[in-house]
């Protein structure tokens, strides 16, 4: 324990010392004051030495430092894991591909964006980017702590890799989406370093709050200097500058950059990267949380597992037809329909029209020699079928909802051969697994206040026989991207937070609007930029965690800042009535603590000042304990413990170390 504190304070004392040039001290006015009256002491203490000035001006470099040490102590914490992801950063040959299609060996760090590279079993992923090419199981084990291997296919939501992992099967191709030196990994050492790190709005104002007061607090010493040169109690300036860092809020102003650090660190602790402390700060007050439901809620390979042919259509016919509407649909979901199907095509034929998948339209499928084969989601690919001049079928709205009513996917195929009507040929029957221990943790978050809404692209019974597996409360089904939108944009404007979980391209731009992102971390490159959070563990539920960490951050400063100041007001009356009562022997009243001497009393002070500091970083670095309750309580709470508490400590550590000082020959 003690080596390991030694260990630990050695290494963040070199940050600490660099940490004194005035100028990396800008950003905390309080702690530069502090270091302005540490240069002014040590002056008069070398032109005019006395025991006074020179204990001043020891104690307040060292009140200085252990606030850079604070700061340092909390950033070492990431330096560990720094290291082991640089490892990461090795240069590798990459196999790129040229126009041709050739393979020629390159240089990683010499790879651009939009190079296309082929990765095989056994090999290292030279950069980030998209399969566009196969599928391969992945070791992601050195970004996530996750030892078991990944699937990483092209087309759909898990198609991004990271540079850096290894591929164990198969061969794929990459296309590289980030230049090098702007990695995610590039961009997790920036973040686990504190590097990146960027004071938050709130930090923001309470910075200026206690940049006034400090304001505040060196008119009045400015003041009392004049009233005592006025009335024969004649004040030294190491007297008054050692009053005035008394009395100005040194203690949270050493602590609030620690604080902020050492809650983005408890996030990388449990595998969550946040891009923004506004958004560690904004999880603390969250009120809905909006979750995907393919590859968020559920694990997301959606496969295709049967086929219900309509009435009166071969089985042979309909699969024909969804193998032909699934041949150019490079989603898992089509692949899988290839899959189960059997292909018997040699690849796409040639002069076919392709119709790509998207989140809009809701369908994929092809045209060729004057036939047009569909397959999509219900609703969209009966409206095809009707505006082609078809009827519904009975047999394929039971199918529907038979699929539907399991939690599964119905994927509706139709065709259209010329200018006859269009015809509804069956349902293809996609699978997906609702992850483990959803439920409970959704009652979590419900405990938490947290109402949990699963925005989906899927048709409303999927959606609901999901919901009710995983124990949502609420559902949004046929949800375009728009539509995932402006239902977030709609609950900001009813003045509530919202969280955001989502793995797919089509989650982004609700990624970007919540004021909580949290992309998992197989989803799309899109959705990892999007949001403002990725979850390594790829958990939707892991917010519980996001939102724990959030609150005790804001309460962990709240009540720092209320002992810092309670503190400052309880020096005022420890220590003003010794240093005055020479002068003005009617304060004697007010001496109850019968300090020793004004000048013990002044040095005993700004030991304490300083010791408070140390004694509060395991606090600052911890965070205070968190208990689910409301923010009322939460506060009421706070105010009684570090404000009491804040108001009491002084008088009794300023007198125990009255006590002690007072040994001091001179004092
Ligand atoms: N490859 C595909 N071809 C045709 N239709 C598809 C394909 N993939 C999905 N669909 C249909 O489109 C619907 C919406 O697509 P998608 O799953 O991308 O939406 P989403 O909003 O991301 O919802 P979620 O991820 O929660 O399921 C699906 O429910 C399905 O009916
Ligand atoms: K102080
Ligand atoms: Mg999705």
């Amino acid at each position: 324990m003690t080596t390991s504190l030694l260990t630990t304070v050695s290494a963040a004392l070199p940050g600490a010392l660099r940490k004194l040039d005035p100028r990396l001290l800008l950003a905390t006015p309080v702690m530069l004051v502090v270091e302005v009256g540490a240069v002014t002491t040590t002056v008069l203490s070398v032109l005019d030495p006395s025991a006074l000035a020179v204990l001043v001006s020891l104690w307040l470099w060292l009140t200085v430092l252990f606030g850079n040490l604070a700061e340092s102590v909390a950033e070492g914490r990431g330096k560990a894991q720094a290291a082991s992801l640089r490892a990461l950063q090795q240069e590798t040959t990459a196999r790129r591909l040229d126009r041709r299609g050739e393979e020629e060996q390159v240089s990683s760090t010499s790879l651009r964006v939009g190079d296309l590279v082929v990765v095989e079993a056994g090999e290292r992923i030279p950069g980030d980017g998209d399969v566009v090419e196969g599928v391969a199981s992945v070791d992601e084990s050195a970004v996530t702590g996750e030892s078991a291997p990944v699937i990483r296919e092209s087309g759909g939501d898990r198609c991004a890799v990271t540079g850096g992992t290894t591929v164990l099967s198969d061969r794929i191709v990459v296309r590289i989406t980030s230049a090098p030196g702007q990695s995610f990994v590039d961009r997790m050492i920036a973040l686990v370093e504190g590097s990146q790190r960027q004071r938050t709005p709130n930090e923001i104002a309470l910075g200026v709050l206690l940049g006034a007061l400090t304001i505040v607090f060196v008119v009045v010493c400015a003041t009392l200097y004049l009233i005592a040169d006025h009335s024969d109690a004649d004040q030294s300036v190491v007297v008054l500058v050692a009053l005035l860092v008394c009395l100005i809020p040194t203690t949270i102003g050493a602590l609030l950059s620690a604080i902020g650090i050492a809650g983005m660190d408890r996030l990388v602790r449990r595998n969550v990267l946040a891009m923004s402390g506004r958004a560690v700060e904004a999880a603390g007050d969250v009120d809905v949380l909006l979750l995907d439901k393919t590859g968020t809620i559920t694990h997301g390979n959606r496969r295709a597992s049967a086929l219900l042919p309509a009435g009166g259509v071969p089985e042979a016919e309909l699969a024909e037809a969804a193998l032909l509407a699934s041949l150019a649909d490079e989603t898992p979901e089509g692949r899988s329909i290839v899959d189960l199907v059997g292909s018997t095509y040699d690849g796409v034929p040639a002069g076919a029209s392709l119709v790509e998948f998207s989140a809009t339209t809701r369908m994929s499928g092809l045209d060729l020699d004057g036939r047009s084969v569909r397959k999509g989601a219900a609703s969209a690919t009966s409206r095809w079928v009707l505006d082609g001049g078809g009827v519904a079928s009975p047999e394929v709205d039971a199918a529907v909802q038979e699929v539907s009513a399991s939690g599964g996917t119905p994927l509706v195929v139709a065709e259209r051969v010329g200018d006859g009507p269009a015809r509804l040929l069956g349902v293809v029957h996609l699978k997906d697994v609702v992850k483990d221990g959803m439920r409970e943790r959704f009652a979590e978050l419900r405990a938490m206040g947290i109402r949990t809404v699963m925005v989906t692209g899927d048709n409303a019974v999927t959606a609901h026989a999901i919901a009710q597996e995983a124990g949502v409360d609420d559902v949004l089904a046929e949800a375009t991207p728009e539509e995932k939108l402006a239902l977030i944009r709609r609950e900001q404007q009813g003045g509530r937070m919202v969280a955001m979980c989502g793995d797919g391209t089509n989650d982004a731009p609700a990624l970007a609007q919540a004021d909580v992102g949290v992309a998992m971390n197989t989803g799309t490159t899109a959705a990892k930029e999007a949001g403002n959070m990725v979850d390594l563990d790829s958990d939707p539920t892991k917010l519980i965690e996001v939102v724990e960490i959030g609150k005790q951050l804001l309460i962990t400063r709240g009540a720092l800042t209320t002992f810092s100041i309670a503190n400052d007001v309880a020096k005022y009356f420890a220590i003003l009535p010794a240093m005055f009562v020479v002068a003005f022997p009617q304060l004697e009243v007010l001496n109850v603590m019968r300090l020793s001497s004004p000048e013990s009393a002044i040095v005993s002070a700004v030991v304490f000042n300083a010791l408070v500091i140390v004694a509060l970083v395991p606090l600052a670095l911890r965070g205070v304990a968190y208990r689910p309750s409301s923010a009322a309580d939460l506060l009421r709470r706070n105010l009684l413990l570090y404000g009491v508490g804040g108001l009491v400590a002084p008088f009794v550590g300023i007198k125990l170390l009255d006590l002690l000082v007072s040994l001091v020959p001179g004092l």
